[in-house]
């Protein structure tokens, strides 16, 4: 069984550890193996297996006695949950450090993302091409989303233009918008916004180092 698109509602914390699954997965097809077990990815991961065994049970795939899951059944449940399977198209805006990061990097085609185009600013920076994505003038961002029906922005520009560009995407029709930088995006409620931010994930590692005992 597959999962059916928007049937379920899929808890944040679930989401998160549904790569964490699926990175397992492609590891066993590449391996050739045909099941696998709750437990063995709880183990794999120091997770919870009682949780692993909840979390998989949002495919509504059912394991069979003594053998498991069918690898390759579940991993492309999980990734019709995330919708990783189809292609997302998205637009970048800010060709700078981090964007030009992102527009190399390869393993987002993993996760059905493809930036097919980027913007900036920056006259020095534009008509350039970065890894074969041409980054184009941001005038041009509105009218280019709505054509190309871009439903996925993607902002790493400066805090202070990110809110500029946010507007600049919801009028081309952009309704997801994985933001970079700094600052709290104002948006119609019917805009999903994701904050990506390194600050998050190094404020946790440095306050758990400071409390670690280092006598
Ligand atoms: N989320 C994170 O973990 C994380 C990590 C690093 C940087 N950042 C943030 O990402 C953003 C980019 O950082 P960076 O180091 O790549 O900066 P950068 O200066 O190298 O790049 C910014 C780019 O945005 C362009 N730009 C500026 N104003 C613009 C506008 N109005 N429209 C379109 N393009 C515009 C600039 O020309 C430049 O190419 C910043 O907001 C930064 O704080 C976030």
């Amino acid at each position: 069984m597959v999962l059916e698109k928007e049937t379920i509602t899929i808890p944040e914390p679930t989401l998160k550890r549904l790569p964490r699954y699926i990175d397992i997965l492609r590891n066993l097809t590449g391996k050739g193996e045909e099941y696998v077990s709750s437990s063995f990815i709880a183990s794999a991961l120091d997770l919870d297996p009682i949780q692993v065994r909840k979390d998989l049970s949002i495919t509504g795939i059912v394991g069979k006695p003594k053998l498991g899951f069918e690898v390759k059944e579940l991993l492309q449940s999980l990734l019709n949950a995330l919708n990783w399977n189809n292609k997302n198209e998205a637009f970048l805006v800010g060709a700078g450090s981090l964007g030009s990061a992102l527009l190399g990097y390869k393993g987002f085609k993993e996760y059905g993302l493809e930036i097919v185009a980027a913007f900036d600013n920056d006259p020095k920076k534009i008509g350039k091409r970065i890894d074969g994505i041409k980054i184009l003038p941001v005038g041009k961002l509105t009218e280019m989303a709505e054509r190309m029906h871009i439903h996925l922005g993607i902002i790493t520009a400066p805090a202070e233009a990110a809110q500029e560009i946010a507007d600049m995407l919801i009028e081309g029709g952009v309704i997801g918008i994985w933001n970079f930088a700094p600052v709290h995006l104002k948006v119609p409620a019917n805009i999903i916004v994701e904050n990506a931010q390194l600050s998050q994930s190094l404020a946790v590692l440095t306050h758990k180092l400071s409390k670690a005992s280092i006598i």
